[in-house]
């Protein structure tokens, strides 16, 4: 559809520092990217003014009458010197400009911020029209004007739209929002009842109209595509966004008595657990050496007996023994092992260095005297009963994780624990989706055109399962409605979280988001993100008929680059919140980058190799390839971490070689 010629824009940046430094100048730039980007601005704004100016009243007037009264601009943004400060004056020397104010934009600014921030409070945007241009007034913030636009966008075409006229683009306009917005009705009621009567009217545009009136948010199901939406209705939201969502839905799954044994690894316990037995449970020689009795001193004693630390049976020589307490006499010695039990009375042990052998037994086979050489002291060399740990000691507190380490482990297994409450870890099915989605063990012909080869499944099993969850393989679904609801409803039944793949985006048979909202009553909590790759991940919750736990669906892009990378992003750390994991977030390190990296309009997890430089003992990555598209799956190859690139903005396109950059790890450093 025509959507008519752009809208003319100026955007002015009102700040001292700014003016006296353009470098310093976030915003504009940010607002010129935002209205340029096709990805958040459903039509098409024309940037033809940029300024920088000082917070200067006059600069301030003189600047948006020009661009009023001699451009004709439809739309003005001014970023900068709304807040409280003394040289803070944009409102007030926009509002006398003001033919006509927009209470209700300036409500949407500050009522949306305050969503976000209490100290939207202490911003105090105008809007308004003088004559046709409408000049808003945004926060110097970068962060806040991205807030404010992100309010402003959905509803700005529409108010520019109105003002020139245009009555087509209104109706067009009036049906995507209609598609992304539970307030149909104050959106009917926005538009004057001439141009609403005149929707109607028209009869192609009138049975679209009533599709999106049946669904609230998305495409009926039996909408034809041609008739579809032609933008998403769901809105980009950042990655931040949607990773504090997925942790806000993302509960524990219960807990479960476990066997101690090292399937435990990466399982969180769910109770505290104290010492069942003392460690040492004896009193035990830390060396090789002779029990003694301290007060003794140097001399030659005979040796009475013989304390092993090895589990062995008594043997025939009644000197040895393991199990027996014995009890050592004065003037005696007795030769124990590191571990082994001092015998009653002795107190102190002598190393065997510090001795000599004097005497052997008849045919040689004993030590019949020994001469200890050093004076020692009382308690010297002995570990006494639960010096390590007493009995009832806490020893392994709620939310310790069995580390591949192995400390907790062993230290429950010396205190006689033999089995474990621990968190459940989530069940997880893959499931593909795809007319054209082959599995792999289908080699009885070639590929027919168009068909592809199953490769998300096995990636994701192994993801997965090597993150230590169990992997339910629920195969591949043809994109029929009549296919999906059944398979998907089976699999939540089965598992606790659904990861599926392909069918998200905005093609003929793109109907997982659809099929989730209209007929698994699933909320889907968001649908697009703003990133490259992934874009059209969407996430949902579905309750559950048993418990009060909700499912987790997670149906990634089937684009397999971008279903392994959302993988990690989003979905690793929901399991590892739903296992109890206390810091379930992917760790993120600063690399230095290799050479230089292009940005994108999207912000990028490129993928890269993360090593550590021998010489500099710093951490540094080098991109898998200049070809990062979501379908090359070679991309990954060898790659251990994603750089999080910013998108490019004016003037900067690329990061050079030798930049300091956030990365985040996957796996572990040392993957292979
Ligand atoms: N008009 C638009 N088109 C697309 C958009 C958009 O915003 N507007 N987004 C693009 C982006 S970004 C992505 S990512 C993909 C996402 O596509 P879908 O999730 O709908 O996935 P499909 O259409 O089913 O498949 C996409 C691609 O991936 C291949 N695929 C699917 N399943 C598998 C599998 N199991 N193993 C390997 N490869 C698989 C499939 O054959 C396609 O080539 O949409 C863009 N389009
Ligand atoms: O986001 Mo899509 O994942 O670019 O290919
Ligand atoms: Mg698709």
């Amino acid at each position: 559809m025509s959507l008519g010629t752009a809208f003319t824009v100026g955007i002015v940046t009102v700040s001292d520092t700014a003016c006296a430094n353009p470098a310093h100048d976030k915003s504009g730039p940010l607002l010129q990217d935002i209205l340029t980007s096709t990805e958040t601005a459903p039509l098409p704004y024309r940037i033809d003014k940029t300024a920088i100016i000082a917070d200067d009243a006059s600069q301030i007037t003189n600047m948006v009458c020009d661009w009023v009264d001699n451009q004709h601009l439809d739309l003005i943004l001014l970023t900068g010197g709304t807040g409280f400060a003394e040289r803070d004056v944009t409102p007030d020397n926009i509002a006398p400009l003001l033919t006509r104010t927009t209470p209700g934009i300036t409500h949407l600014l500050i009522s949306s911020s305050l969503l976000k921030t209490p100290f939207a409070a202490l911003s105090r945007p105008v809007s308004g029209f003088r004559n046709k241009t409408l000049i808003i007034t945004l926060p110097g913030s970068p962060k806040a004007c991205r807030e404010n636009m992100d309010a402003l966008l959905p509803v700005l075409p529409h108010a520019l739209q109105l003002v020139r006229g245009q009555v087509d683009q209104v109706r067009h306009t009036h049906a995507q929002l209609a598609s992304s917005s539970p307030q149909k009705d104050s959106i009917d009621n926005a538009i004057p009842q001439q141009q609403h009567t005149c929707i109607h009217h028209h009869h192609h545009h009138h049975k679209h109209h009533q599709n999106q009136h049946r669904s609230p948010r998305t495409l009926n199901l039996d909408t034809p595509v041609a008739q579809r939406a032609r933008v998403s209705p769901y809105p980009m939201i950042p990655v931040e966004e949607a990773l504090h969502l997925i942790q806000s839905h993302a509960q524990s799954v219960g807990t479960v008595s476990m066997p101690l044994s090292d399937d435990l690894i990466g399982y969180v316990l769910a109770e505290d657990v104290y010492a069942k037995e003392s460690v040492p449970g004896y009193r035990a020689s830390i060396v090789d050496g002779y029990a003694v009795y301290a007060e003794d001193g140097p001399g030659v004693y005979p040796v009475s007996h013989v304390s092993l630390a090895a589990a062995s049976q008594p043997t025939e020589n009644e000197k040895v023994d393991i199990h027996t307490p014995f009890q050592l006499q004065r003037g005696q010695i007795a030769r124990v092992a590191t571990g082994g039990m001092v015998p009653d009375g002795a107190n102190a042990v002598v190393m065997v260095e510090d001795t000599k052998l004097v005497e052997m037994t008849q045919g040689n086979q004993e030590e019949a005297t020994v001469e200890i050489l050093a004076s020692t002291s009382v308690g010297a060399m002995i570990r006494p009963i639960g010096s390590d740990c007493q009995k009832g000691d806490l020893v392994c507190k709620t939310g310790t994780i069995f580390s591949t380490i192995g400390g907790e482990l062993g230290v429950l297994a010396s205190v006689g624990i033999t089995s474990v409450l621990v968190y459940r870890k989530p069940h997880v099915g893959i499931l593909s989706s795809g007319n054209e989605v082959q599995d792999i063990t289908m080699t009885s012909r070639p590929l027919a055109p168009g068909e592809i080869r199953d490769s998300n499944r096995l990636t994701l099993m192994a993801a997965v399962r090597q993150a230590g969850f169990e992997a339910v393989d629920l195969g591949i679904v043809v994109d029929r409605v009549d296919a999906l609801e059944p398979c998907i409803q089976k699999a939540l039944e089965k598992v606790d979280v659904l990861i599926t793949t392909g069918g998200v985006s905005m093609g003929e048979a793109d109907y997982m988001k659809p099929l989730l909202e209209q007929k698994l009553k699933a909320t889907i909590h968001f649908g697009r993100v703003n990133m490259k790759p992934g874009k059209p991940c969407t996430f949902a919750t579905v309750p559950n008929d048993t418990n009060n736990k909700k499912k987790l669906i997670f149906a990634l892009p089937g684009n397999p680059v971008s279903a392994t990378v959302t993988f990690y992003l989003f979905v690793l750390p929901a399991l590892r919140q739903m296992s109890a994991i206390q810091q379930p977030g992917n760790v993120k390190l600063q690399v230095k980058i290799t050479h230089d990296i292009t940005l994108d309009d999207r912000p990028e997890y490129h993928r890269v190799l993360v090593f550590v430089n021998s010489e500099t003992g710093q951490l540094e990555a080098t991109s898998t390839g200049k070809n990062q598209q979501s379908s090359r799956m070679i991309s990954m190859i060898a790659a251990n971490g994603l750089l999080q690139l910013p998108v490019k903005s004016v003037g900067v396109s690329m990061i050079k070689k030798g930049n300091d950059v956030p990365c985040i790890i996957l796996g572990s450093l040392y993957q292979v």
